[in-house]
C-alpha cells in the first residue's frame, strides 16, 4: 500500500549512497556500466539484431527507467545486465564487477513482471527461500531480515499467508520484497505492475517510490506506462527499435521527495508531453 513500503533501517538520505563510494576509482565504476552491447538472436538467414551498440551509465543510487516500443529489445538489455543471457560484444560492470561476478555474488537483484511466488509456501518462507538455497552466497553479508523487509513493504499482516490468499498487488510486493534479501546494489524491474489494474498499479507505483526515497538504490526499471516512468524515476531512456536502441534520454528534473500531488503540477505535464513525443517520434521514424 502506498506509503506502507518505507525501509527504517537505512538512513533516509540524498547522498549517503555516493558517500559510500570514497576512493575515486570506485566513484568512477559505481553503479551500472553499459558499454557497446550488442546482442542478436538466431544464425544465418534468420539472425536478427536485437541490442545495437547500447551504452548507458547508471550512477549508483539512480533510478532509470526504460521505455519504448514492443520487441525494441527493453527485456533483452534487462536479461544482458541480470547475467541472464549473454551479449554477442561490449560490456556491463556492476559497481565495478562483471556481471558474472555480481550475479555470484548477488549484487543483483530482478523482480519479473509476475511474482513467480511459489503457492504452497507461505509469504515468509516465499522470501526466505533464496537465502536457503544460495547459503553459499551468504559468507559475510550483511543479509536482511525477510520478516523486517516484510514489514517495511506493508506486508506485516500477510507473513504467514499463501501467495493465493493475497492480492496481486501485494504478491508484486512479496516479489520486491524478496528481491532484497540480498541487499543487492542494483535492481533490476521488468514491468513489475503490468499486470495489475491501473488503481492498484498506481498505489503500488507511488509505494515502491516511497520505498526507494527512502532506500535509494540502483534501479533500472521498464515500464510501458509514461506517468509511472516519469513518477519515478531521474532519468527516462526512450528506446527505438529494429535494432534496439537508444533514442533518447531524458532527464526528469522533479524535485523529490515526491507523492501524488506531482501528478497534476505543470512540470509533470510538460515532462508527459517531452515523453509522449519522443516516442510518437521513435515510432514513426525507426531511425531516430
Ligand atoms: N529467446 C529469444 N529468442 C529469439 N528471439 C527473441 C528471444 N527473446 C526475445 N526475442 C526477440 O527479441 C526482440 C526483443 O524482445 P524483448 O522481449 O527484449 O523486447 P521488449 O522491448 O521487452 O518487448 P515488450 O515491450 O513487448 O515486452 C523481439 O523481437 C523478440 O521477439
Amino acid at each position: 500500500m502506498a506509503g506502507q513500503m518505507k525501509m527504517d533501517t537505512q538512513p533516509a538520505h540524498g547522498d549517503a549512497a555516493e558517500e559510500q563510494v570514497t576512493h575515486p576509482e570506485d566513484r568512477a565504476n559505481a553503479g551500472v556500466r553499459i558499454h557497446g552491447i550488442w546482442k542478436s538472436y538466431g544464425t544465418g538467414d534468420t539472425r536478427s539484431v536485437v541490442l545495437e551498440g547500447i551504452d548507458l551509465a547508471i550512477q549508483r543510487g539512480e533510478f532509470v527507467s526504460v521505455i519504448g516500443p514492443s520487441g525494441c529489445g527493453k527485456s533483452t538489455l534487462l536479461k544482458v545486465i541480470a547475467g541472464l543471457t549473454d551479449a554477442n560484444g561490449g560490456d556491463v560492470t556492476i559497481d565495478g564487477s562483471s556481471v558474472r561476478s555480481a550475479a555470484k555474488n548477488k549484487m543483483i537483484g530482478l523482480v519479473p513482471q509476475s511474482p513467480a511466488l511459489l503457492p504452497w509456501r507461505t509469504v515468509l518462507d516465499n522470501v526466505r527461500l533464496p537465502m536457503k538455497v544460495n547459503r553459499r552466497a551468504n559468507g559475510g553479508r550483511n543479509l536482511r531480515s525477510p520478516e523486517d523487509i516484510l514489514h517495511s513493504f506493508g506486508l506485516g499482516q500477510a507473513i504467514d499467508k499463501y501467495p493465493a490468499q493475497l492480492s496481486g498487488g501485494m504478491q508484486q510486493r512479496v516479489a520486491i520484497a524478496r528481491a532484497f534479501v540480498f541487499d543487492p546494489s542494483v535492481l533490476l524491474m521488468d514491468e513489475p505492475f503490468s499486470a495489475l489494474d491501473e488503481m492498484n498499479r498506481d498505489q503500488q507505483r507511488l509505494g515502491l517510490l516511497d520505498f526507494w526515497q527512502s532506500n535509494r538504490k540502483t534501479v533500472l526499471f521498464v515500464t510501458h506506462s509514461v506517468p509511472e516512468a516519469i513518477m519515478l524515476s531521474d532519468r527516462i531512456v526512450v528506446m527505438a527499435a529494429h535494432p534496439g536502441r537508444i533514442a533518447s534520454i531524458i532527464d526528469v528534473n522533479l524535485p523529490r521527495p515526491r507523492d501524488a500531488d506531482v501528478y497534476a503540477t505543470d512540470e509533470f505535464r510538460d515532462l508527459e508531453g517531452e515523453v509522449r513525443s519522443t516516442l510518437r517520434a521513435v515510432m514513426e521514424d525507426q531511425h531516430v
